[in-house]
């Protein structure tokens, strides 16, 4: 009988089935990841895991891991470590993006009633299989991926959709499973961006004369082969400049995080950064909507090194505008997407 296996059988089970749980909703969200500690060889096991990805680096492996593990994991590590340490949660040990997915995940599951909400990270832990297994084991029968950036690349949301697949290869019984889209221009994505800003700017003691719109960057060829990263980031700048009433002048765009010798998107925003302050702006903001939990990017490589390299150039007032970490209207968007993706599983 049909019935009897599906999980949802409102007839009780014949005596020798084994027990099922009840049919749940499942709703994951994954970001990027993060080492368990600020040291280096926490930083080197999740630097391994992360670089080891063809997603993030597609070189040949024959040529990519001799360097990797041969000259960047020997080197890298102890620097990052120092990076992490400066921004690291000592109060709940552990990094700033850790604590915002958790953060966004308990603010999403106060919203949805009888949905199974939960977090997981693509390098490092909790790990995506170890979060889906659970969501399994506890009965979610139809799960929704969310994968925690706006803007679509294949580093980061396609491989997101890489380990949620290799994930259930290991399942005989295999959850049904939906991954969300990227919202890059998704209403309550671009009014959220919009309101932390006016919050933050209204808080500070003064008023910048320019803010740079700072995204993530990647090698220049992954856009020439087909990467529509810069596209979407293009479309949210835009976006955001209209709905703050910017100029592109004021506001321009800007990639960031170069990593390795390849030719990256450009302009870089440390380049931005400098030519600001060259022409002589004194007050300077920094926005970074690709982002949406403060990171070592935002909060390190930003809000200090990039605040060092303003004011070493001339600048006097910097800052750096939080994420949308766990403001209201991120839980407002998380549960528009979640609903709107869980069409059809929802009554
Ligand atoms: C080839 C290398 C990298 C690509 C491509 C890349 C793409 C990419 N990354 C993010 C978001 C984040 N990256 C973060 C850290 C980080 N990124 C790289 C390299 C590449 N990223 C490295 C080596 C690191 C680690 C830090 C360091 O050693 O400098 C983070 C922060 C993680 C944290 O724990 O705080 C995020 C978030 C996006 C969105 C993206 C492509 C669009
Ligand atoms: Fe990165
Ligand atoms: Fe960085």
């Amino acid at each position: 009988m049909m019935t009897e296996t599906d999980g949802r059988a409102p007839s009780p089970l014949p005596a020798d089935h084994p027990p099922l749980a009840p049919s749940k909703i499942g709703v994951l969200l994954v970001n990027l990841g993060t080492p368990d500690e600020p040291t280096p060889g926490a930083v080197r096991r999740y630097l391994s895991e992360f670089l080891s990805d063809e997603r993030i680096v597609d070189l040949p492996r024959a040529l990519w891991l001799p360097i990797l593990h041969g000259v960047i994991l020997n080197v890298r590590p102890a620097a990052t470590a120092r990076n992490y340490a400066k921004i690291w949660r000592s109060e709940s040990n552990e990094s700033p993006l850790r604590y915002y997915t958790r953060a966004q995940a308990e603010g999403l599951a106060a919203r949805l009633n009888g949905v199974t909400v939960d977090w997981a990270m693509r390098y490092g832990n909790p790990s995506v299989a170890s979060r889906l297994e659970t969501m399994k084991e506890s009965g979610c029968e139809r799960i929704l991926v969310i994968p925690l950036y706006p803007q679509y690349s294949a580093t980061t949301t396609a491989s997101v959709a890489d380990a949620v697949f290799d994930a259930v290869k290991a399942m005989r019984w295999q959850p049904a499973l939906r991954t969300a889209p990227a919202f890059h221009d998704e209403p309550h994505y671009i009014e959220a961006l919009a309101a932390v800003t006016r919050r933050h700017l209204a808080a500070q003691d003064f008023a910048p004369e320019r803010v740079v719109i700072s995204f993530h960057g990647l090698p220049q060829r992954y856009f020439d082969l087909g990467d529509p990263y810069h596209c979407h980031c293009a479309k949210t700048a835009r976006l955001l400049r209209a709905r703050m009433g910017w100029t592109e002048d004021f506001a321009p765009l800007a990639f960031q995080s170069k990593f390795g010798r390849e030719k990256w998107l450009e302009p870089a925003t440390e380049d931005t950064i400098k030519r600001l302050a060259g022409e002589g702006v004194k007050k300077l903001g920094v926005i970074m909507p690709g982002f949406v939990a403060d990171c070592i990017e935002t909060l390190e490589e930003i809000d200090i090194a990039g605040r060092e390299t303003f004011t070493a150039a001339g600048g006097e007032a910097f800052t750096a505008i939080p994420c949308l970490n766990d403001a209201p209207e991120m839980t407002m968007l998380l549960e528009t997407i979640a609903r709107r993706e869980t069409a059809g599983w929802t009554a």
